[in-house]
């Protein structure tokens, strides 16, 4: 592993997801710095996986040669500000932001400077070492660049874009994504509870049901998807009444129109931040 140290400021669910897949795939604890206001937060990720910790931002920027920027988009400009404010040298930092909704060039402007910096889309899978993380950057080195992608190989998939636009598909597709199918989850499992399961088989239900559908798609790449659908739907049998329900309410059409509304509104921050 690279002998950089990289800071997480604002380490909440993402970093700490972030740093959960570093940990397990085997980067140094020592070489990863987190912060957050709250101390709470930060004992858990240092009782969880031992990395150094500290409430102030500008310690860690100092220490740090990789800045990972995780604070919620509208929190960002204060933290940028508070950032600039401490007057350390940032030519030789590399900025990495995980935050939807603002540009390369607002950061900078946020910054007040130029600086090295990495547009990252992940999602929070990559606690387990199951996730996607999408990458945009100009104008960094090959090792910035390669150093950039061990962090984020080491989460899951990470994959370059090749303009900062694509950042916002990236969040529709993947980085947002978890939450669809935790939403589909979540219908599945109510209506199981209405059917008499109780709180625990429902929940052991749909989870189990989720992973081997997840599992047999990621185990068989020869198999289109909706190949292994058709294998689960025989011809006038109940899967087949379940599914033409779910098409003749345009599932497809409503789950494009959401995606739609994630890059919109992705695009809508970067107006509005
Ligand atoms: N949660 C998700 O699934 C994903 C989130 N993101 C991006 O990650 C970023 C963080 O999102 P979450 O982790 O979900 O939010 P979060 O709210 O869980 O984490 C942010 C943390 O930053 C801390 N914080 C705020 N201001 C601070 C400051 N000035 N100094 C130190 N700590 C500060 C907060 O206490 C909080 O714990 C966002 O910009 C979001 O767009 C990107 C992809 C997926
Ligand atoms: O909801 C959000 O804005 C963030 C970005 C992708 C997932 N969570």
């Amino acid at each position: 592993m690279s002998n950089k140290t990289i800071a997480f400021i604002g380490t909440g669910n993402m970093s700490y997801a972030i740093i959960g897949g570093m940990i397990k795939s085997g980067f140094a604890p020592q070489s990863i710095i987190a912060t957050n206001r709250n101390e709470e937060k930060l004992a858990k990720v240092a009782a969880d996986f031992n990395v150094r910790t500290t409430t102030n931002n500008i310690t860690a920027l100092k220490e740090a040669d990789v800045i990972v920027l995780s604070v919620k988009p509208q929190m960002m400009a204060q933290l940028c500000d508070s950032l600039q404010t401490a007057n350390v040298d940032l030519s030789n930092k590399l900025f990495v932001s995980v935050a939807a909704g603002i540009t390369v060039a607002r950061l900078q402007d946020m910054l007040g400077q130029p600086v090295k910096m990495v547009r990252c889309m992940p999602n929070t899978p990559s606690l387990l070492g199951l996730g996607v993380s999408g990458l945009f950057a100009q104008e960094i080195s090959a090792e910035e660049r390669d150093f950039v992608e061990q962090v984020f190989s080491s989460t899951g998939i990470a994959t370059w874009v090749e303009t900062e636009a694509k950042i916002n598909d990236i969040i529709a597709v993947t980085g947002s994504s978890p939450a669809y199918f935790f939403l589909f989850m979540e219908a599945i499992e109510e209506k199981a509870r209405t059917l008499g399961f109780d709180a625990e088989q429902a929940r052991a239900l749909v989870q189990q049901t989720a992973l081997g559908a997840a599992e047999m798609a990621a185990s068989q790449p020869e198999i289109s998807i909706s190949q292994l659908r058709a294998n689960v739907t025989s011809k006038g049998g109940t899967t087949h009444a379940a599914v033409e329900h779910l098409k003749s309410h345009n599932l497809h059409t409503t789950v494009a129109d959401a995606m739609d509304a994630c890059i919109s509104r992705a695009q809508q921050m970067e107006q509005e931040l």
